[in-house]
């Protein structure tokens, strides 16, 4: 046979296979109308272990087994996805407030006037006062007491990466996003008036900050020292009688009447950070078209995968998968995905109403507009 007549052979078989897959998509609705009716969970986990070692002994073949029972197992998750959009597409909302940036009477962010957190702050509520926060763990804190309203923490840096501090505490805190917004992060490094850089030793700076300029760092032979903040550095230094630097943004080194030594000193010329505007409760901004979810999965083969075909199937983007470690002794992880949707819309309801029956440790963190 030549490779035409083996294609239109496959083109028969899958016209086959199509239509089998839709009377058995058909079957499966029917299954979904009766387990509405009796108030049944969609997910059997017994009848899938049938329905695949039904199909593996029926294979026949050792080298198609996994094959084919791969092939099931999405088949049948396909099947949950369009049951679960029968029965929860319904559901009632989720109970929310709209946010209200220019009502708000506190917001919290790390650090001290100058930080970059200041900024982003400033790019939400406008020029007005902070409550500043020695550490992330303690804007977290506010936000869950109700001290603050809102908090601004960074999560995601373009040149370093992910903040995984923020993530570790969004593994241990109650809170919301309600807003996404970057910030154009422009690094010098600061000295005191008069200080020149043939005298600089060392250099004081948040860890994020530090790593985002390695290559001026090593070029110079600077020693880092990571300190809490990039505007508590650019503190430190114009309070110290040592001949030491920090980098911190021209803003800050400006404000605090700092020397500028070097400027834009990252490594990638745009660099930008994304910041969260976390709260208490569940905030929907009538423009928020992204959702966040924070999960583990089961140590099992293909959990991942399962998990995506669900994003996949309801045609939602996926725009970040993080990990960071659960710090059990174990090496699992606890997984944060952002991924495109409204909560009203009725699929996503669906996903999250199947995500939150099925897995032990599921929560949305909220929905905002992505930038
Ligand atoms: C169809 C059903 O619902 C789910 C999907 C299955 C399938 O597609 O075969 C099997 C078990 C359930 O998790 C069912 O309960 O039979």
């Amino acid at each position: 046979m030549d490779l035409k007549q083996l294609r239109d052979g496959i083109d028969d078989i899958d016209s086959s296979i199509l239509s089998l897959f839709m009377k058995r998509m058909e079957l499966c609705k029917g299954v979904a109308d009766f387990k509405k009716e009796h108030n049944m969970p969609v997910f059997q986990g017994g009848r899938e272990q049938e329905v695949i070692d039904r199909i593996k002994e029926l294979t026949g073949n050792k080298e198609l087994e996994k094959g084919t029972a791969a092939l099931f197992t999405t088949i049948m998750d396909i099947s949950k996805i369009l049951q679960n959009r029968t029965i929860h597409a319904a559901a009632p909302d989720y109970i929310y407030t709209s946010p209200d940036f220019a009502g708000a009477r506190t917001i919290g962010c790390q650090g001290t006037s100058g930080a970059n957190s200041e900024s982003a702050a400033r790019k939400v509520f406008g020029d007005r006062a902070f409550t500043f926060y020695p550490s992330f763990e303690d804007v977290f804190k506010a936000v869950q007491a109700g001290e603050v309203d809102y908090g601004v923490l960074p999560v995601q840096n373009s040149t370093a990466g992910s903040v995984d501090s923020t993530y570790d505490l969004m593994a241990k805190y109650p809170f919301y996003i309600v807003k996404m917004v970057t910030l154009e992060i422009n690094h010098c490094l600061a000295a005191k008036k008069g200080t020149m850089l043939e005298d600089i030793t060392c250099v004081y700076s948040h860890r994020q900050a530090l790593s985002q300029c390695e290559v001026f760092l090593s070029r110079t032979g600077l020693k880092k020292h990571e300190y809490s903040n990039t505007a508590t550095a650019a503190e430190k230094v114009l309070r110290s009688e040592e001949p030491i630097a920090a980098i911190c943004s021209v803003d800050c080194a400006e404000k605090l009447g700092l020397e500028i030594l070097a400027r834009d000193i990252a490594d990638c010329t745009i660099n930008r950070t994304q910041f969260i505007i976390i709260s208490r409760d569940l905030q929907v901004a009538n423009d928020s078209d992204s959702v966040s979810v924070m999960l583990t999965i089961p140590h099992t083969e293909g959990s991942l995968y399962r998990l995506l075909t669900k994003f996949f199937v309801n045609n939602m983007n996926l725009l970040r998968i993080e990990s960071r470690p659960i710090r059990d002794g174990s090496f699992d992880v606890m997984f944060f995905l952002d991924f495109s949707g409204k909560l009203s819309d009725p699929s996503v309801k669906a996903v999250l109403r199947d995500l939150e029956e099925n897995l032990e440790d599921f929560r949305c963190i909220g929905t905002f507009k992505s930038e």
